[in-house]
């Protein structure tokens, strides 16, 4: 693993780099294997990093889109991370509806959605069942709970490793998530945190020892490099 931690002057500045980054990383992934592939997060933090993606000429042709998690609501709710991204980015340019990989959240039981999305992603990669495929990027907040993607405090999600999609839950409220060791292949994984509410977390995040159950962004120790965005807010401190 290959970490770096970066503190930036404004929310502003540090949007501004994670699109420098994935801009960099969407390169040269078309330019060595013809297509670039992304998980996306929810929150607020990373609303206008898409924004300023839709913004950009890209090849959407040779851009595919996943999302590490998902509420478990249909995609026109408001809490819907697909209808974020879609406002923000993805309905304003012309990426094609088959390269627009949402997480099924309609069967009314969520291990069968996490199921599905689980075999779509095998499809996709051609991995089989055990195997880790590694998207190029993988986008994560952190909750000041320590949480990311849906991998909350003390959940059952958090012991899952022979899938790459599970069940979370954020208190009774069920959602999809990605498991930490799917995260973990990812050629590049990328942290935006932003707030002064995120510091008591990141000190246990960062420190050499804490419990991995209790701060969960502790298990995201990916094989390629690891990248934490941080505002002033956040990172001071560190
Ligand atoms: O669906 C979600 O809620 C997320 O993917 C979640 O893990 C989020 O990234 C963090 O809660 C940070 O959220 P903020 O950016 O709003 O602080």
């Amino acid at each position: 693993m290959n970490k770096t931690v970066e503190v930036h002057s404004s929310v502003s500045a540090l949007v501004q780099r994670a699109l420098e980054l994935i801009l960099s990383k969407a390169e040269t992934a078309i330019g060595e294997r013809g297509q670039f592939t992304i998980a996306l997060s929810g929150g607020s933090t990373p609303k206008p990093l898409y924004e300023a993606i839709a913004n950009q000429k890209l090849p959407w042709d040779k851009i595919h889109v996943f999302w590490g998690d998902e509420r478990y609501v249909p995609a026109d709710h408001p809490d819907s991370n697909e209808l974020m991204a879609r406002r923000a980015w993805l309905d304003q340019v012309a990426l094609p509806k088959a390269n627009i990989h949402a997480i099924p959240t309609l069967s009314a039981n969520p291990e069968v959605d996490a199921a599905k999305y689980n075999q779509h992603l095998q499809t996709f990669f051609n991995s089989a069942s055990g195997e880790f495929p590694a998207l190029d990027v993988v986008l994560l907040g952190m909750g000041d709970d320590a949480h990311t993607a849906s991998l909350f405090p003390y959940t059952e999600a958090l012991k899952v490793s022979d899938r790459l999609v599970t069940v979370g839950n954020k208190d009774d409220n069920l959602r999809i998530t990605f498991t930490y060791p799917f995260i973990n292949a990812a050629r590049s994984v990328i942290f935006m945190a932003a707030g002064a509410n995120k510091r008591p977390a990141l000190a246990q995040v960062f420190a050499p020892v804490a419990d991995d159950f209790a701060y969960p962004s502790r298990l995201i120790r990916p094989q390629g490099e690891l990248y934490w965005l941080l505002d002033a807010a956040a990172g001071l401190e560190l």
